[in-house]
């Protein structure tokens, strides 16, 4: 294994300084280290994100566990949750065992898999959550993302069954019964471009109940994709109470607003759906309050007659493990420590990734990324290492290149290219 010199890094924005690698940890002075040059280059802690969609098994044509985990290294992550929505749906032992192996054989990033909550993500039965934790693949985290667990009842047994083994179900708040044919955000936009509306209460209120489902049998809530003010407002009151709660903000609902839809142009079209100016502000300031605890991808590659139709067929999603980094160094600037907390360590805590969202001392697993923060990049779809190209940024100029990422001492990424 190489052991690396990263010369003159600054770690969080402190001071310059010498940061070694060796055996796979930050370790003290070696002889005979690679050196990088890393002036003016920050380190961070490997970047986690606590949901992927990685479309292995089913969709290979729209992303596979290789490439995703490539994009993701490209991304400064050395940590994923791959979301169960696959096809099959990673409702057993086997499929989510499939998964976590197919992430190590690429070597890229760790893949986490989620398992779901209910088999085949339908809502009505609940899934072998004992047997994919117990799993080589130690599932903690479940989730029916791309649905809501919306029988109260079913959500209720889920939470209580997960405290057996402190796992947590991760929550996609969404009423169905709210958003039958929903196109777009509900709001001044869908009315007037003709399209069905999601409304904003069609979230917070699966939120609020939830919330008091966790505080009622004491287990850990985790609520993916916060989008709307009125969210961060049930979250507020429900962490003052002190209920074991955790929630993510994506960057596109950081940055992105409803006003997009009115070209009709599918790139935009995402679950839950783009909101308003006025929820993006709370969105942003409930992240830097700490009542929004991580960002999160929700990186939903597809294919391209899945995406470039009318509006009303094509898929919800958008790319997001490329940009992330960038999105959110634009919007808050170099506030490393922030961008730390919010995008590795709250994120391995939440996962319980141990080994990933350390502090960068000596002895502990170095798995880590180094960001330009003086280049700027414009985006451009054909340069991405996803398979898909769903990205909503193409053509923008962001701040922040990720010159290298390294998983557990071993470079996955140089000189902002994938090793491997
Ligand atoms: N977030 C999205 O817009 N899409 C997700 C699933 C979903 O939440 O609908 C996907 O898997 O594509």
């Amino acid at each position: 294994m190489m052991a690396y010199l990263i010369k003159g890094v600054s770690i969080l924005g402190a001071e310059p300084t010498d940061l070694y690698i060796n055996d796979g940890v930050i370790s003290a002075p070696v002889e005979n280290a690679e050196v990088i040059d890393a002036a003016g280059l920050v380190a961070l802690p490997g970047l986690v994100d606590v949901h992927t969609h990685l479309r292995e098994p089913g969709r290979e044509d729209a992303e596979t566990v290789e490439t995703g985990s490539r994009a993701a290294a490209l991304g400064g992550y050395t940590a994923v949750c791959a979301m169960a929505n696959t096809s099959p749906v990673a409702d057993t032992a086997g499929v989510v065992e499939q998964v976590w192996r197919l992430g190590r054989e690429a070597g890229l990033v760790d893949v986490q898999p989620i398992g779901a909550v209910t088999v085949g993500l339908a809502g009505k039965q609940m899934a072998e959550l004992g047997a994919m934790a117990t799993s080589a693949a130690n599932v903690r985290i479940f989730s029916d993302d791309g649905f809501c667990v919306a029988d109260p009842k079913l959500m209720r047994r889920a939470l209580e069954y997960v405290k057996a083994f402190d796992g947590v179900i991760a929550q996609h708040a969404e009423e169905p019964r709210l958003t039958e044919g929903a196109q777009m955000h509900e709001g001044e936009v869908s009315t007037r471009l003709g399209l069905t509306g999601w409304p904003a209460v069609a979230e917070e209120a699966i939120i609020a109940r939830d919330v008091l489902l966790a505080e009622h049998v004491g287990s850990r809530l985790h609520v993916c994709h916060v989008s709307t003010a009125g969210s961060v407002e049930v979250l507020r009151q429900a962490k003052a109470r002190g209920v074991r709660v955790t929630a993510e903000v994506t960057p596109h609902h950081l940055l992105l607003t409803d006003e997009l839809a009115a070209g009709y142009d599918p790139v935009f079209k995402v679950n839950p759906p783009l909101r308003t100016r006025s929820d993006v502000e709370a969105l942003r300031q409930a992240l830097l309050d700490g009542v929004i605890d991580v960002v999160a991808t929700d990186h939903a590659p597809h294919a391209v007659q899945d995406k470039e139709c009318e509006w009303a067929h094509a898929r919800p999603g958008m790319l997001g493990l490329e940009t992330a980094l960038p999105i959110v160094l634009s919007i808050y600037g170099p506030q490393w420590d922030l961008i730390a907390d919010r995008m590795s360590r709250a994120p391995a805590r939440i996962a319980g990734l141990a080994g990933h969202g350390g502090d960068l001392s000596v002895g502990s697993p170095a798995n880590l990324t180094l960001v330009d923060p003086a280049a700027r990049r414009v985006v451009d779809p054909s340069e991405l290492a996803s398979r898909s190209r769903n990205t909503p940024y193409a053509g923008m100029t962001l701040p922040g290149r990720i010159v290298a990422t390294f998983l557990r001492g071993e470079a996955t990424v140089l000189d902002g290219k994938a090793v491997k």
